[in-house]
């Protein structure tokens, strides 16, 4: 495959382990780098390995203070970030953090912007892809990003790794926006949604009829805990006694109190995940048969329980069964989204020399029914 070189918007937990799996990828050149802060951009290839190491222990990844960006106006690259509202800065919290700096403008390779996004809109003719590892404390975030995108011209591949299910319709609905633009949108293409979504998928390949399908999955953090503060803070909004507004706003106390609570243990059920309506959309099953639920474990880096996939169906002669998959238990959460996100990502830079638009979640590039 030809040469292709990506973005990064959001180098918080994930976005950091993007660029460093992609190492691993071939054909992937990381160009363009950015936070809430700063923004690096190299059209020679960034040094990853200095990114990470100036970043390291370093990221930004409080939420913001305000809800400005819910109020239908164009999204703000530079918002004041404080500690979940509470004005504490990460350091008081207890959040590991050196250098003057904080986030991406450590590394030598970044400076500070008022627009880091729009300056790698700016860049959009030579960047082939970009992957969205941003927050979802507003469900519009990333949508009317991904709009900035096409108001800016960009003709690529737009891959992100969200979970919530409302957000699937909200990208649908730009879908004529993007096919005009000449964007390939791949959503929800992290772990769960995205590895696991695709799995599903496959394994719903025996059946003519899909009556079932319950994801399950097992994380263990404790090394990983700091660098994933942001993930820990949208899984407890999946909580039945929050929401991502009441999430958003906890404090870093808060959320400790809330894990000392589960003695570092937080199991999920039901939760909205959007696997459901990418395998709908995909004519696997409907979004109704699809559960999501998972158990994790801060305190310790062995997965609570192994990560399972059970797709149960009816085969055309007439067997009912079962189909399971499962992830190994040394797999980190980062290996589960990074490495997915980042083949999505190939998959959909091959639709889009191809000349194929719009929205695709990760169960449309998979045998189809
Ligand atoms: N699908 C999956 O399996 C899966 C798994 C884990 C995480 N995720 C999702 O990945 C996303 C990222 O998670 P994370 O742990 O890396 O979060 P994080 O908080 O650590 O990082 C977010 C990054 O986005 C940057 N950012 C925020 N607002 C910005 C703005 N306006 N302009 C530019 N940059 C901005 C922050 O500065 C930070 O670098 C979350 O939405 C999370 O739910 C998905």
């Amino acid at each position: 495959m030809d040469e292709i070189t990506f973005a990064v918007l959001g180098t918080g937990g994930i976005g950091r382990r993007a660029l460093e799996v992609s190492q691993h990828k071939d054909a992937l050149t990381p160009v363009a780098a950015c936070d809430r802060h700063g923004v690096a951009v190299d059209f020679d290839g960034l040094d990853v390995d200095e990114l990470l190491a100036a970043t390291e222990g370093n990221i930004d990844s409080e939420p913001r203070s305000g809800s400005e960006e819910s109020s239908g106006d164009e999204p703000r690259d530079n918002e004041v970030a404080t500690d979940g509202g509470t004005g504490t800065t990460a350091a008081e919290s207890g959040v590991k953090q050196h250098g003057e700096q904080k986030g991406v403008v450590a590394s030598s390779q970044a400076r500070p912007s008022e627009g880091p996004i729009q300056e790698i809109i700016d860049h959009g003719d030579r960047i082939d892809a970009v992957l969205l590892a941003l927050p979802n404390y507003e469900h519009d975030f990333i949508p009317r990003t991904a709009d900035r995108f096409a108001e800016g011209g960009y003709a690529g591949v737009m891959i992100d790794v969200l979970k919530r299910s409302r957000v699937i319709d909200m990208l649908d609905d730009r879908s004529d926006e993007f096919e005009e633009s000449g964007i390939t949108f791949i959503c929800g293409a992290g772990a769960t949604p995205g590895l696991l979504t695709g799995a599903a998928a496959l394994a719903a390949q025996s059946f003519v009829e899909v009556t079932d399908v319950d994801i399950h999955w097992g994380v263990g953090l404790k090394s990983g805990y700091e660098d994933n503060r942001g993930t820990v803070r949208e899984d407890i909004a999946h909580l039945p006694e929050y929401d991502i507004e009441t999430a958003r706003d906890l404090s870093d106390a808060e959320i400790e109190a809330i894990i000392d609570d589960h003695d570092g243990v937080i199991e999920f059920e039901d939760m909205e995940h959007a696997d459901d309506v990418l395998l709908e959309r995909a004519g696997v099953c409907d979004a109704e048969d699809v559960t999501v639920g998972g158990i994790l474990d801060v305190r310790n880096d062995e997965k609570p329980t192994t990560t399972t996939v059970r797709v149960t169906g009816r085969t055309f002669d007439g067997e009912t069964a079962t189909n399971t998959f499962q992830l190994g238990d040394e797999t980190s959460m980062e290996a589960n989204v990074n490495g997915p996100a980042l083949g999505y990502l190939k998959a959909g830079v091959r639709r889009n020399r191809a000349g194929e638009y719009g929205v695709f979640g990760p169960a449309d590039l998979l045998p189809g029914f």
